[in-house]
């Protein structure tokens, strides 16, 4: 009765519903690759019948010896080297192929989680770690595409062990198939209680794998900051304590299936003794010949060893369930919609002739579970002009602009783009085509200065990169490196100084050719004079193209055709005598 409850329990707590969910998510990649699975099981599954084989044969061979059917001595001999070699050919077989699926279902699983989580909406992805999302795509990946490799396969050849076993043993004696199974109450019951308490283990374990692959990834991207602060001592404290909290993990779980183990190997053991005895017993009695007291042992032990088999693959589910529920977790996130495509790349294409307009009406907007940024904003930019947002620091800005962009969505308002006198779309993932964006932290890529630009216009030869480069003003700098724009930039543009790497970065979105370019502080490093000169190039090149800028600087504030401040939770539009107040606030 309480057992009724305890499942009815779970059931009502969604656990059964969340196992079966977490099971076919699986299963849909086992049917993609039924066939490789289907071999892979047969080489297991004939594996399996040429061990059973391999027992009956040798009480063959030891009756033969021992003299009771010597005839056969050669023949039989001749077939218990047959299923030995063969045994090694399955093996091997079993082992490549193996090998060949592994690494299919193991790409195919990491490479729709990489391009689920790319698709991903940022407002839900942003809340997770770079480094934990990095180990949901190797780690747990990895853990689900072995399970599925395996569990079936392993299912199928326990299960024929266990049957071939359990039926050559009761034809030739059911008293041993009852003894040899003596045990199997106590695996069972170890078996349930363990699968309770490993769940629970296998979470702590990939939430401590999770935290260090985190650790890892930040400890190395900031090297350069923890040499200066002089943190390597720091950094090491650190380091042990996640590598103690992963041994204390590891020790724990080990502990517990140390005690599972001793418990079931002492039954294992007794019931092996019992069945040893029983089996010379009957010898002593003259009921069976040598041979078949061997088979009766071997067969008593693998149907033991089987039946423990079956009872231990369930952690193995345990695990992948749990990987598959933390990879489920972030593709199930909401993904960009690219409903408005159509939309979008018309109004990118009038923009040519027309350029861009951008509208913000009656806006609010706050991060989920934080106070207002701002309440009922009025924006508007149009094309040719540069628009400034300007404001205290941690007012709204990158915010305003991320906004623009489609990666955050207002809790009221709208946000509207379009060509000026033609219906206005809502900006969403959608509307991004329509923007060229340079944010505040530089994000050059490993590869050389023209990769890096060529990565938001594949086709672009070597003529348009240098022109951006030139507009950038980035030109007089990379002409004299020793390879030109072929040079290596370096991990993060670690041999360029902030200046010449925003200069690149503008060069880059130069090129993607957008209606709308938006530069977040891009322009805080450089110089007044080269700062003028960039943002004077950038109009040139193209007089209808909308520009905004968020900026601290009053130097860029001359050139703009209109500045809004955003602060306490508003943003207005100001004059030039707001833009003084502003500047006397320096
Ligand atoms: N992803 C986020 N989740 C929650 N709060 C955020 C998030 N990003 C920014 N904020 C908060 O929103 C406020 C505005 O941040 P924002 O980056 O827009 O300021 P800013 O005006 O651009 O500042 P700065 O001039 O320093 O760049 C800040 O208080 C910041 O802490």
């Amino acid at each position: 009765m309480s057992e009724i409850r305890r499942v009815l329990q779970k059931v009502r707590e969604g656990k059964l519903k969340r196992l079966i969910t977490e099971l076919l998510w699986m299963y849909a990649y086992v049917r993609k690759y039924w066939l490789l699975i289907g071999v892979y099981i047969l080489l297991g599954a004939s594996g399996s019948v040429l061990s059973l084989g391999t027992s009956v044969v040798s009480r063959d061979l030891v009756d033969a010896v021992t003299g009771v059917n010597s005839a056969e001595i050669i023949q039989v001999a001749v077939v218990y080297v047959g299923v030995g070699v063969s045994q090694i050919f399955i093996n091997a077989v079993k082992t490549s192929l193996s090998l060949r699926v592994r690494l299919k279902v193991t790409n195919e699983i990491r490479s729709d989680i990489y391009q689920q989580i790319l698709q991903t909406n940022w407002e839900s992805l942003a809340k997770y770690r770079s480094g934990d999302l990095l180990y949901r795509v190797n780690g747990d990946a990895s853990v689900v595409a072995n399970t599925i490799l395996t569990f079936l396969p392993n299912v199928v050849t326990t299960l024929i062990s266990f049957g071939g076993a359990f039926v050559i043993v009761v034809r030739h004696d059911p008293v041993m198939a009852a003894i040899a199974l003596m045990g199997a109450p106590v695996s069972f019951l170890t078996s349930r209680y363990s699968m309770r308490k490993m769940r629970d283990f296998q979470k702590d374990n990939q939430e401590v794998a999770s935290n260090r692959t985190v650790f890892d990834q930040e400890t190395f991207q900031n090297l350069q900051f923890i040499k200066a602060f002089g943190l390597v001592d720091r950094v090491m404290e650190k380091f042990h304590s996640i590598q103690k909290e992963t041994v204390a993990v590891a020790l724990t779980q080990n502990h517990f299936q140390q005690w599972t183990t001793i418990i079931t190997s002492l039954v294992g053991q007794a019931v092996g003794y019992a069945c040893y005895g029983f089996a010379a017993y009957r010898l002593w009695k003259g009921d069976i010949s040598y041979g078949t007291m061997t088979m009766f042992v071997s067969m008593a032990g693998s149907l033991r060893g089987s039946f423990s088999g079956i009872i231990s693959l369930m952690p193995t589910v345990i695990r992948a369930g749990i990987s598959a529920e933390r990879i489920m977790e972030v593709t199930s996130l909401p993904r960009d919609s690219m409903e408005q495509k159509e939309e979008a790349d018309e109004t990118k294409r009038r923009s040519r002739e027309e350029g861009i307009t951008l509208k913000m009406e009656h806006v609010d907007f706050a991060y989920e579970g934080n106070q207002w940024i701002y309440q009922n904003v009025e924006f508007s930019a149009n094309p040719g002009e540069i628009v400034a947002l300007i404001g205290p620091s941690g007012q709204g800005k990158t915010t305003t602009l991320n906004l623009l962009l489609g990666l955050y969505h207002p809790q009221k308002g709208r946000i509207l783009l379009g060509n000026p006198g033609w219906p206005s779309i809502e900006s969403s993932s959608a509307t991004r085509c329509l923007f060229s964006y340079i944010p505040q932290n530089n994000t050059l890529f490993t590869g050389t200065i023209a990769d890096n630009l060529r990565m938001v216009k594949p086709g672009a030869d070597d003529k348009e990169i240098r022109q951006a480069l030139e507009t950038a003003c980035a030109w007089e700098f990379v002409e004299k490196l020793e390879d030109g724009m072929n040079t290596q930039v370096r991990e993060r543009g670690s041999r360029f100084s902030e200046g010449q790497k925003q200069r690149l970065s503008i060069a880059r979105a130069l090129l993607a050719d957008a209606p709308v370019m938006i530069l977040d502080e891009a322009t805080s490093a450089l110089d007044v004079a080269t700062e003028r000169r960039v943002l004077r190039n950038i109009i040139k090149k193209e007089p209808n193209r909308t520009i905004l800028v968020a900026a601290h600087r009053p130097s860029v504030f001359s050139m703009c055709s209109r500045v809004y401040k955003i602060e306490n939770r508003a943003m207005i539009q100001v004059d030039e005598e707001g833009i003084r107040e502003f500047l006397d606030t320096f």
